[in-house]
């Protein structure tokens, strides 16, 4: 994906991906493998859009506006203070990240590529979730692929965690010229 000469102080690196594939539990894996924080984008929705995502309804470009704003606003704060750290935020579309993107060089999107028989089964499986399997479906409608003009890495999502982890790390470190985390 995108190299940059210039390489950005900070990372903020998002965890992207439709509901079931995996950010929450891979980016607490990338915080352990990092010591950075990790920022949970699901804590930040307002209430209104938690109860329409409960109660079935999928969220549309109005609901997740302020949402997005709110973790553009994030991200620019941690580049002010120099400290890199990891979000998770479903940046379904091209234009949610582009916001998120807009004039922070920090960003870079870590997607882990799951099939939707493998969404299916682990959300029938995960439990005391706000988010209904139901609501799968227009999520996986709604996800536009990360282009490669975008910063960031599309990484095989159906191994195991530290696999997946394993492999946004040597990606994201071999382009930022970070060092290896052991
Ligand atoms: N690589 C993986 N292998 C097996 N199960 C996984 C993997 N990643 C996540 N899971 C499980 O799938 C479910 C959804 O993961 P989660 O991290 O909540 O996804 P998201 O935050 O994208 O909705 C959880 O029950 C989690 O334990
Ligand atoms: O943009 C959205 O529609 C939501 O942000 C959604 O994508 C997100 O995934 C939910 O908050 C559910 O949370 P999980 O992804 O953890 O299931």
């Amino acid at each position: 994906m995108e190299t940059t000469d210039s390489i950005p102080a900070t990372t903020s690196i998002v965890v992207m991906g439709v509901s079931g594939s995996g950010k929450s539990t891979v980016a607490n894996e990338l915080a352990r493998r990092l010591q950075w924080e990790f920022i949970e984008g699901d804590d930040l929705h307002p209430p209104e859009n938690v109860e329409k995502m409960r109660s079935g309804t999928p969220l549309d470009d109005e609901d997740r506006w302020p949402w997005l704003r709110r973790m553009a606003e994030l991200i620019g704060e941690h580049e002010a203070a120099g400290t890199s750290f990891i979000l998770t935020c479903s940046a379904l579309k091209r234009s949610y990240r582009d916001l998120l993107c807009d004039g922070h060089p920090s960003v870079w999107f870590a997607h882990a590529d799951t099939s939707e028989e493998v969404l299916t089964e682990r959300l029938a499986q995960r439990k005391g979730h706000y988010m209904p399997p139901s609501l799968l479906r227009s999520q996986l409608d709604t996800l536009q692929p990360l282009g490669d003009d975008e910063p960031g890495a599309v990484v095989p999502g159906e191994g195991s965690v530290e696999e997946t982890v394993g492999e946004m790390l040597s990606e994201l470190c071999d382009e930022r010229k970070i060092p290896l985390p052991r």
